[in-house]
């Protein structure tokens, strides 16, 4: 017998199908290599997630291994994957579905231009137009914080709150993402990754003109609301 509706087994479902087929994004984005990084995503209309088990390989990950966990990051029992351990920073990842409501996603990576900017606790700062649109100004740095317990959550939520960025340099660790969905966390994973390669490339060739905030604000703005095909607004 489920301990959910079938209203939500069938949200439990589509979601597991999302995030196992996400984890791919990160690989086939160079943005990971082994079994580094994660990706999960809240359920619509439950108080859970789903997210990977930790250290299996990605061509390994499949819908029906992915991992059901309540908000707490208590893994659901007799739920499929759940034989196995969730990944390493699935507190983290509970910690900010509880504390940012908006939040429909959430992801991790070492990837390496972004991570070189955790290593130093440096912020990128915002000096090209890819950035004000993304993520509407600098990418800022979080605290440094051991894997397991709340820390690194509390730091991405301490960070992030308030802040028109979807990514956080989490120092010596590396780059956390977060989304309205889990798509949309992979995408800033992705971008931050872009940027923070361009960023170190442009610096190494001599001193880096910002960006006058009006112009950040106007370029957010209209990325958020008007690029594309269906003006999708920015996370609040
Ligand atoms: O940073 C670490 C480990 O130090 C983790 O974030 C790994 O990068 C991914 O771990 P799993 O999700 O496979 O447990």
């Amino acid at each position: 017998m489920s301990a959910f509706s079938p209203e939500i087994e069938v949200a439990i479902a589509r979601t597991r199908d999302e995030v196992s087929a996400l984890h791919a994004e990160l690989v086939r984005n160079g943005l990971v290599v082994w079994t580094g990084g994660n990706v999960s995503g809240r359920v619509p209309g439950a108080d859970a997630f789903v997210i990977k088990p930790s250290g299996v390989s990605y061509d390994e990950l499949r819908p029906e291994n992915m991992i059901v966990c309540d908000l707490e990051g208590r893994v659901i029992p007799d739920t499929p994957g759940s034989d196995r351990e969730p990944s390493s920073d699935t507190a983290a990842h509970a910690y900010v579905y509880r504390h940012m409501e908006h939040v429909g996603g959430v992801v991790h990576t070492h990837s390496p231009y972004a991570t070189a900017w955790a290593a130093r606790g440096e912020a990128i700062p915002c000096v090209i137009t890819a950035m004000a649109d993304e993520f509407g100004g600098e990418i800022p740095v979080g605290p440094f914080a051991i894997i397991g317990d709340d820390s690194i959550g509390r730091g991405i939520v301490e960070t992030l709150t308030g802040h028109r960025s979807r990514a956080v340099l989490m120092q010596n660790h590396g780059p956390f993402t977060i989304g309205r969905n889990a798509r949309d966390a992979v995408k800033a994973a992705v971008m931050v990754e872009d940027v923070a390669r361009t960023v170190h490339l442009a610096r190494q060739g001599g001193a880096l003109l910002p960006i006058p905030q009006d112009a950040i604000d106007s370029l957010f703005d209209r990325y958020q609301n008007v690029y594309g095909q269906a003006a999708q607004g920015a996370m609040p």
